[in-house]
Order: C-alpha cells, then sequence, then structure tokens
C-alpha cells in the first residue's frame, strides 16, 4: 500500500532540472518530523515548507499496488508521450519507494527522479537522485547526482558535504515565509547564500522558482 498526499503536473522549481515539465508524486508522512507543527520545534528537521500529512491533497490517495499508483500518475502527464519525467517527494520518499514502483514507472516509460533527506537507502534504478542534507541527521546516500543543500542551517556548513561524490552542488536559500508565528528565524538566507556562492564557487545558487512563479 503506497499512501499519497497529492500528485500533480507542474515544472521542476528546483536544482539543476529547473523549469523541467514532471509529474510531482509527494509520499505521506517522513522520518524527520511528524509534520504536527506541535512537534516542529522538537523535530530533527524544523524548517520545512510542506505539508505531507494524510492522503487528503489533490490527486492523493491510497494505492494497493505499484501498477495502480503509475496508473493514477500517468493520467496527470499530457498528450506527448516522450520527455516523462515523475519526481518522488514528500515528506520522505525513501520510506515507500520500492523496486516494484520503479519497475511500473519504467514500465510506463518516465525517467525518475527523487527529492530525498538522504538518511535511508534508496533502491536501485532512480535516474536522478537529489540529495537535501539536514542538521543532525547522519546521510546514508553519500553520492548522487546532486546535493542540494538548504543554507543556512546550524552545524550544518556546506563544506561537510563538499567532498561527497555528487555531479552538482546547490544552496538553497531557506524559505522561512511560511512558518508559524514564534519560529526562530534567521535574518537575510538569501543574501547569505548569495555571498557563500560567490566565495565558495562549487557551489551554485538553488531558487524555489515555482513559489515566485505561483505555481505548484
Ligand atoms: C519538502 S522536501 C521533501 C523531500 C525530502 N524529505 C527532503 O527533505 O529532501 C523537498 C525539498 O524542499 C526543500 N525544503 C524544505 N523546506 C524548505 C524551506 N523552508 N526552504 C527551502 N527549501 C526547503 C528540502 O530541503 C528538499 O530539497
Ligand atoms: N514546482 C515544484 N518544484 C519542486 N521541486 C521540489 C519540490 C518538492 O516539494 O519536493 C517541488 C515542488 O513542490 N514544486
Ligand atoms: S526531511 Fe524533507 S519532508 Fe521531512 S520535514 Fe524535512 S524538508 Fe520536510
Ligand atoms: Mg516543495
Amino acid at each position: 500500500m503506497y499512501s499519497i498526499k497529492e500528485a500533480f503536473y507542474s515544472l521542476q522549481g528546483e536544482g539543476a532540472h529547473a523549469g523541467r515539465p514532471a509529474i510531482f508524486c509527494r509520499f505521506t508522512g517522513c522520518n524527520l518530523w511528524t509534520g504536527k507543527e506541535k512537534h516542529r520545534a522538537s523535530a530533527k528537521c524544523q524548517f520545512c515548507d510542506t505539508d505531507f500529512i494524510g492522503t487528503d491533497g489533490q490527486n492523493g490517495g491510497k494505492f494497493k499496488t505499484a501498477e495502480a499508483l503509475i496508473e493514477h500518475l500517468d493520467t496527470l502527464w499530457p498528450e506527448q508521450t516522450s520527455h516523462k519525467y515523475l519526481i518522488f517527494t514528500g515528506g520522505e520518499p525513501a520510506l515507500q519507494l520500492d523496486e516494484a514502483l520503479i519497475s511500473a514507472a519504467k514500465a510506463a516509460h518516465y525517467t525518475l527522479a527523487i527529492e530525498t533527506n538522504g538518511t535511508l537507502p534508496l533502491p536501485d534504478g532512480i535516474d536522478w537522485i537529489c540529495v537535501s542534507p539536514k542538521t543532525a541527521a547522519p546521510l546514508v546516500v553519500n553520492q548522487g547526482s546532486e546535493l542540494k543543500l538548504v543554507f543556512p542551517q546550524d552545524h550544518l556548513p556546506p563544506n561537510l558535504f563538499s567532498d561527497l561524490e555528487f555531479e552538482h552542488f546547490y544552496l538553497q536559500p531557506m524559505d522561512q515565509s511560511a512558518l508559524p508565528e514564534g519560529c526562530e528565524r534567521i535574518n537575510d538566507a538569501q543574501a547569505q547564500t548569495i555571498r557563500y556562492c560567490l566565495q565558495n564557487p562549487q557551489w551554485r545558487l538553488s531558487l524555489q522558482t515555482h513559489k515566485m512563479l505561483g505555481i505548484d
């Protein structure tokens, strides 16, 4: 059984594939936060911008088999049958993504991407692995396509990751606009990120372009 919070067709907003049309499959649940505001301050990941509780979002639901989920997701893809791209996100997709789902998606001709916090092992067969490390959570996925660090995070300077085997290194300014009142805030995350990239050119800036555009 797969639990899906929501699924939608949009443009990848972040990282090296920003601008690319994709289906997003957002799994329910995460191993670093319950998703409840009352637990945010004590969570391992405290700045999350996403609602991943339940299955009540657009095109969300519970799916008994991998084939049933892929058939559902495939209805979101437009007429053109080339360049099919599916991004597994969440919540933490590694809690539910398995080889059966990867096989079913490949059989439907998708190129597969994942957005993961990197704390859980991944099944084989994912074409694009984006790891986004979080404070206090040790990484088990130490290689992949892009390492996209939300910046700044306490005790997580980018140089902790700069020797890992990733093709691309991105810093993404921490968006604090949706955090509830009373949460501690960092000043100038965007300016700090720009400054860090300018001083450490291994790292590039990733902006959440979907938020600027007002799309999903
Ligand atoms: C909601 S997470 C889901 C996937 C996975 N759990 C993870 O953390 O990578 C998707 C992406 O959004 C990023 N993200 C979450 N909250 C953010 C925030 N407040 N500002 C900027 N990026 C954020 C994450 O680091 C991750 O790259
Ligand atoms: N457009 C768009 N791009 C994204 N890239 C990563 C996202 C995510 O929440 O994982 C995301 C998202 O939610 N929307
Ligand atoms: S690990 Fe990802 S989904 Fe989980 S709380 Fe952090 S940003 Fe949100
Ligand atoms: Mg998002």
